[in-house]
C-alpha cells in the first residue's frame, strides 16, 4: 500500500492578467503548500469486486461522492490509460479539506494519486505523461503534483520552481461556505493590474494581491469576515484569500500568535487548519 499526503495548496499571490478565448484566464501565481492535507492510499486490489473502487472517509467526507467523476477516480483511469496498466486498484481518500474551498483539495487529491500510481509501478515522477495526465484534469493539478513552491503562469499550469519559506507558521481559515471556481473567474472585473514583482518570495507575495478576492467577496461576503479577523490577528506577517476562495491563509511569526488566531475563527464557527509551509 502507498500513502500520499494532498497537501493543501495555497496561492500567496494571484495575479489574473486576461481572459482567454478559450474560457480560461492567463494567470500568475505564488503556489505554496502546507505541510497537511487530504490523505491518499492506493493498493493492488486483493479481490476482483475491489478492482477499481474508492473509499471516502475522514470530516469532509460527506461533501462528496465516490462516483466515477471524482477527481481521484479520474486520475486513476487517466493514469491507467496512458500507461496500459489495468485500473485493478483499491483507493482510499481521507478528506480534510473542505471541498470548494480554494486550497485545491481535489486538485491535490488527483496530484496524490498519480503521485501514489507512480510509486507503485516505479514509473519516475519526472515522466512527462504524468505532467501531460495532470494538466488535462485542472488547472492546479499540475502545481500540485510537484507539491514544490512554484511561480505559476498561463492557466497556472507553466511552472518554475522558486525557493521557499518552508517552516513559515501557516493558518487556513474556512467559512464553510462552498465558493465556484468558475463562477468567481467570471466575475472579474476584466482589468489587469500588473504582474506579481521580482524579489524573494515573501517580500513578492506581500508586494502581491489575490485579484479574485473582490469577485469572491462579492459571492460569499463572510470572506471579508475572516480577511478582517486575520488582519487583526498580532503576529500575521501577511492575510489573504487562497485560489477563489472562501479559505483564507495568514502566515504567523510564531506557532502561539498562529494558535491563538485559530482559537478566535473556531469561535466564530469557522473551520481551521493549523499548519506550516512545506
Ligand atoms: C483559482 C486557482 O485555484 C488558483 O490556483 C486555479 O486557477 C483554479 O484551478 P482549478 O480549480 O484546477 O481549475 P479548473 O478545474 O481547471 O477550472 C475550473 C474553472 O475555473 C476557470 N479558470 C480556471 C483556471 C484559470 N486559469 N482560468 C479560469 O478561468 C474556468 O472557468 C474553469 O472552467
Ligand atoms: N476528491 C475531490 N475533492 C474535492 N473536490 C472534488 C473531488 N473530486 C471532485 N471534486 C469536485 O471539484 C470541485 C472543486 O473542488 P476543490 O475542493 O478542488 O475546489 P477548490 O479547493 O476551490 O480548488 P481550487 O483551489 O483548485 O480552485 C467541487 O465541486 C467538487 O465536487
Amino acid at each position: 500500500m502507498i500513502r500520499e499526503i494532498a497537501p493543501a495548496k495555497i496561492n500567496l499571490a494571484l495575479h489574473v492578467r486576461r481572459r482567454r478565448d478559450d474560457g480560461y484566464h492567463d494567470i500568475e501565481t505564488l503556489f505554496a503548500f502546507a505541510r497537511d492535507g487530504d490523505v491518499v492510499r492506493v493498493a493492488v486490489a486483493q479481490a476482483e469486486a475491489e478492482a477499481g473502487s474508492l473509499v471516502i472517509t475522514g470530516p469532509f467526507a460527506a461533501g462528496l461522492t465516490a462516483t466515477g467523476d471524482n477527481l481521484v477516480a479520474r486520475a486513476a483511469r487517466a493514469f491507467a490509460d496512458s500507461f496500459g496498466i489495468g485500473d485493478g486498484h483499491a483507493i482510499t481518500l481521507e478528506k480534510h479539506l473542505p471541498v470548494a474551498s480554494g486550497v485545491g483539495g481535489g486538485s491535490a487529491d488527483a496530484a496524490a494519486t498519480l503521485r501514489a500510481l507512480a510509486r507503485l509501478h516505479a514509473i519516475p515522477l519526472i515522466d512527462p505523461r504524468l505532467h501531460i495526465i495532470a494538466a488535462a484534469l485542472g488547472a492546479d493539478v499540475p502545481a500540485c503534483l510537484l507539491g514544490r513552491t512554484t511561480l505559476g503562469t498561463g492557466k497556472g499550469d507553466a511552472l518554475v520552481e522558486i525557493m521557499g519559506a518552508p517552516g513559515t507558521p501557516l493558518l487556513l481559515v474556512n467559512p464553510l461556505v462552498p465558493v465556484s471556481t468558475a463562477a468567481v473567474f467570471a466575475a472579474w472585473d476584466g482589468k489587469d493590474r500588473g504582474p506579481i514583482p521580482d524579489g524573494a518570495l515573501l517580500d513578492r507575495a506581500r508586494a502581491g494581491r489575490n485579484d479574485l478576492e473582490p469577485s469572491a467577496t462579492t459571492l460569499a461576503p463572510v470572506i471579508a469576515d475572516v480577511r478582517a479577523m486575520l488582519n487583526d490577528s498580532p503576529g500575521v506577517t501577511l492575510a489573504r484569500m487562497s485560489g477563489s476562495g472562501a479559505t483564507c491563509f495568514a502566515l504567523f511569526d510564531t506557532i502561539g500568535e498562529r494558535e491563538a488566531a485559530a482559537v478566535l475563527a473556531q469561535r466564530r464557527g469557522w473551520w481551521t487548519l493549523g499548519t506550516s509551509l512545506a
